[in-house]
C-alpha cells in the first residue's frame, strides 16, 4: 500500500545527508524525514516549537489537533515556528519498515531493525538543526510523543525551553508492555504472517485488526464505553460496541501498516528514561526545565499514578488533569480544555 496517499501535498521531506545509527549499533542509510510546519522561524531561530505525535498519526497536526493549532491558541503560528515530523518507523514519509532497503531494494518490513524512542529524538533533533532552529520554546506530546518529550529534555537540555508530557510515563509498565505483546500477538497468529515473514500482496489483516481493537479498549473507558453503546444491540444482534471495535480495527487496516505496528510498539516497550543503569529518581530529577504534565484522570493505559511520580520528581513541574470520562484518547477528543490547559502554562512561564 501507498501510506503517502495519507499525508498532506504540503508535507516536506528531508533526506538526511549521512548515515543514521541507531542506539543498537545498527545503521539506516538514505533516511528520509517527514515534516510539516507552521509560522516562521524568527532571526535569532529561539522560537520553535516541535510537536511529537502520538502512536498512529503523523505530520499532518491540523489533521488531529486542529483546535490546538492558530492564532491565540496553545501552538500559535503567528508567534511560532511550529514542527511536526512523522517518527522514525512509521509508515507515513518517514523511514520505517515500509521504507526501501537501500541494500536490498524491497521493503524492509520485518527486517527493520529495532528502534528506541531515543533513535526518534535523535532523528528529530538532526531535522531541527537543519531548519536553523537555534532553541526550541516548547517541545510537546501526548502518549508516545510524551514519552519522546521527555527524552528530549534528557538527551538535548539545552535546545529546549520548556516540555509538556500529555498522558505519559517515564518507562513503560508491565501492563503496557503486557498489552503490546497481546497486540503483536494477535499480528503474528495471522496466518499470513508464516513464520515472522509475510508476502506484501498477503499482509495480515486480520491480526492488524484485531491488535486495533485490543488497543482501543486501551484508548477509552469503562464510563466511555457504558455511556455511547450500553448494552445496545445492532443488526443481527450484536453488540453496538462490538460493531464499534470491528469498525475501528478495519479503519486502522486502511491506513497502517503490521510491521510498522510491531516496530512502533516494541520501541515503546523499550522506553525507560533511566536505561541502562541510572536510577528513574536520578534522572527525572535532572530535568530543569518549566514543565507541564497532564494527566487524564480515566486513561487505564498510563493512568494517573505514572504522572504524579513523574510531576513528584521532576523540580519545576506541574501536574494538571484533563478531565475526561473518555480515557487515553482524551488528548485527542477533549482539545478545547487541552488547549486552555496548555495556554495556562504558557503563560505561566
Ligand atoms: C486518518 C485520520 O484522520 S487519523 C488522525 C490522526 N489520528 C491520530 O493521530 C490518532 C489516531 N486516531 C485515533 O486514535 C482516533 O481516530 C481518534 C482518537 C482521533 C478519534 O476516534 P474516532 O474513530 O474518530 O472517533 P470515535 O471513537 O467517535 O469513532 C467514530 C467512528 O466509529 C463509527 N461508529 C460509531 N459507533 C459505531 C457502531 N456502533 N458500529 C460501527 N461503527 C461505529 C463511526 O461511524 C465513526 O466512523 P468513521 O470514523 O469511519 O466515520
Ligand atoms: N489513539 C492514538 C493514541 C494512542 O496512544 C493513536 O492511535 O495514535
Amino acid at each position: 500500500m501507498d501510506y503517502q496517499q495519507f499525508i498532506s501535498p504540503l508535507t516536506q521531506f528531508y533526506q538526511l545527508p549521512q548515515p543514521f545509527q541507531l542506539e543498537s549499533g545498527a545503521v539506516l542509510e538514505n533516511v528520509q524525514i517527514a515534516y510539516r510546519t507552521w509560522g516562521t522561524l524568527n532571526p535569532a531561530g529561539d522560537n520553535g516549537v516541535l510537536v511529537c505525535h502520538a502512536f498512529t498519526g503523523w505530520a499532518d497536526l491540523e489533521n488531529w489537533w486542529s483546535p490546538l493549532l492558530g492564532t491565540g491558541q496553545a501552538l500559535n503560528p503567528d508567534q511560532d515556528f511550529i514542527v511536526c515530523s512523522n517518527i522514525l518507523g512509521s509508515c507515513y514519509g518517514t523511514t520505517g519498515p515500509t521504507s526501501i532497503n537501500p541494500q536490498t531494494g524491497q521493503p524492509y518490513g520485518p527486517t527493520f531493525p529495532n528502534i528506541t524512542i531515543r533513535d526518534m529524538v535523535h532523528l528529530q533533533a538532526q531535522l531541527v538543526a537543519a531548519l536553523g532552529i537555534r532553541s526550541l520554546r516548547l517541545v510537546i506530546g501526548g502518549s508516545l510523543g510524551g514519552m519522546q518529550v521527555l527524552e528530549w529534555a534528557l538527551l538535548y537540555p539545552s535546545k529546549l525551553r520548556a516540555i509538556a508530557v500529555i498522558a505519559a510515563s517515564g518507562r513503560h509498565s508491565a501492563w503496557c508492555i503486557g498489552l503490546s505483546e497481546a497486540q503483536r500477538q494477535a499480528i503474528y497468529v495471522d496466518p499470513n504472517w508464516q513464520g515472522g515473514y509475510y508476502s506484501p500482496e498477503k499482509p495480515p489483516h486480520q491480526g492488524l485488526k484485531v491488535a486495533r481493537m485490543i488497543a482501543m479498549t486501551t484508548y477509552r473507558s469503562w464510563p466511555s464505553f457504558s455511556e455511547r453503546f450500553g448494552r445496545q444491540t445492532q443488526a443481527e444482534a450484536k453488540f453496538a460496541i462490538a460493531n464499534y471495535l470491528n469498525h475501528q480495527g478495519d479503519k486502522l487496516v486502511e491506513r497502517f501498516d503490521a510491521n510498522t505496528y510491531i516496530t512502533l510498539t516494541r520501541s515503546m516497550d523499550s522506553h525507560d528514561v533511566s536505561r541502562p543503569e541510572k536510577t528513574y529518581e536520578a534522572v527525572l530529577q535532572s530535568i530543569s526545565h518549566p514543565t507541564l504534565i497532564i494527566a487524564i484522570d480515566s486513561d487505564v493505559l498510563y493512568p494517573v499514578v505514572e504522572q504524579e511520580e513523574l510531576a513528584a520528581l521532576i523540580p519545576q513541574a506541574k501536574l494538571v488533569f484533563l478531565d475526561s470520562h473518555h480515557g487515553h484518547d482524551a488528548f485527542l477528543m477533549d482539545m478545547d480544555a487541552l488547549n486552555r490547559l496548555l495556554l495556562r502554562f504558557q503563560a505561566d512561564i
